[in-house]
């Protein structure tokens, strides 16, 4: 059997994150620190060796620039490149470019942790005169299916897992190194599927920003061991901030 190396990345920190707005498909930049943690996540992959072959990216730049400055931290910047809105962040429907923590004062915390958490409620539809919609983005004009107006982490599953499936595992099954460079709550998706983890128990996995999370697959696809992530006192802390992004005022 040989042993498939699978990396996720999760983008640094974003302008949004540090306003701590709901994003989702809203195309924000990464921070000074976003940019940094990005660079940290490249040189942990040099010094560990694990060095990509193929990068799979979403069509949302803060998932992008980590992505270019990771591998340019790794000496790897020529490496292949796919994208795919499949990849994308998780549609926040309405709530895209809103408060967390004045969301969560005006609505109270079951529904703020309903439709930030559960597996099945998405928020409220954006319209599509919202200036936070993405109706009309030409990135999305050949996407196969209908532009989401909001989409529950089920969705989101729905709409990764078969690319997954047909495409990303097939770069493992050659022998490659894949780097997946992508979003909290698509990582989420992935995360659930890889750790066989139960619609309730993903609601508590809050993914950190800019650390590299390694996986090392079977012939299945499907981790030998936990994942690991690359440096676990940041990742921890990392995740116990995302946790708690609801109530920082
Ligand atoms: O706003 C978002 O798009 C996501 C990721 O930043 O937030 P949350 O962790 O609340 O799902």
């Amino acid at each position: 059997m040989t042993e498939r190396t699978l990396i996720l990345l999760r983008h640094g920190q974003s302008t949004w994150n540090e306003e701590n707005l709901f994003t989702g498909w809203v195309d924000v930049p990464l921070t000074p620190k976003g940019e940094q943690e990005a660079k940290r996540g490249g040189e942990l992959l040099r010094e560990r060796d694990l060095l990509p072959d193929v990068l799979y990216t979403s069509l949302l730049k803060r998932a992008i620039h980590t992505a270019n400055i990771a591998l340019a931290a790794a000496d790897r910047d020529w490496i292949p490149v796919h994208r795919s809105w499949r990849l994308n962040e998780r549609h926040y429907g309405d709530l895209q470019g809103k408060d967390k923590a004045a969301t969560l004062e005006q609505y109270g915390e079951e529904q703020f942790m309903t439709w930030r958490r559960s597996f099945d409620t998405p928020p409220p539809p954006i319209a599509d005169d919202n200036p936070n919609s993405q109706a009309g983005d030409p990135r999305y004009e050949g996407i196969d299916g209908e532009l989401p107006k909001t989409e529950c982490l089920k969705d989101v599953i729905e709409r990764f897992l078969p690319y997954w499936e047909s495409t990303i595992t097939k770069d493992l099954e050659a022998g490659r190194t894949v780097l997946v460079a992508a979003h909290g709550n698509s990582l989420r998706a992935l995360v659930k599927h890889l750790d066989g983890i139960s619609d309730d128990d993903i609601a508590s996995l809050n993914i950190p920003t800019g650390i590299p999370l390694l996986y090392r697959l079977g012939d299945d696809n499907m981790p030998l061991e936990p994942g690991e992530y690359l440096d676990p006192e940041a990742a921890a802390a990392g995740a116990a901030a995302v946790a708690a992004q609801g109530t920082k005022h």
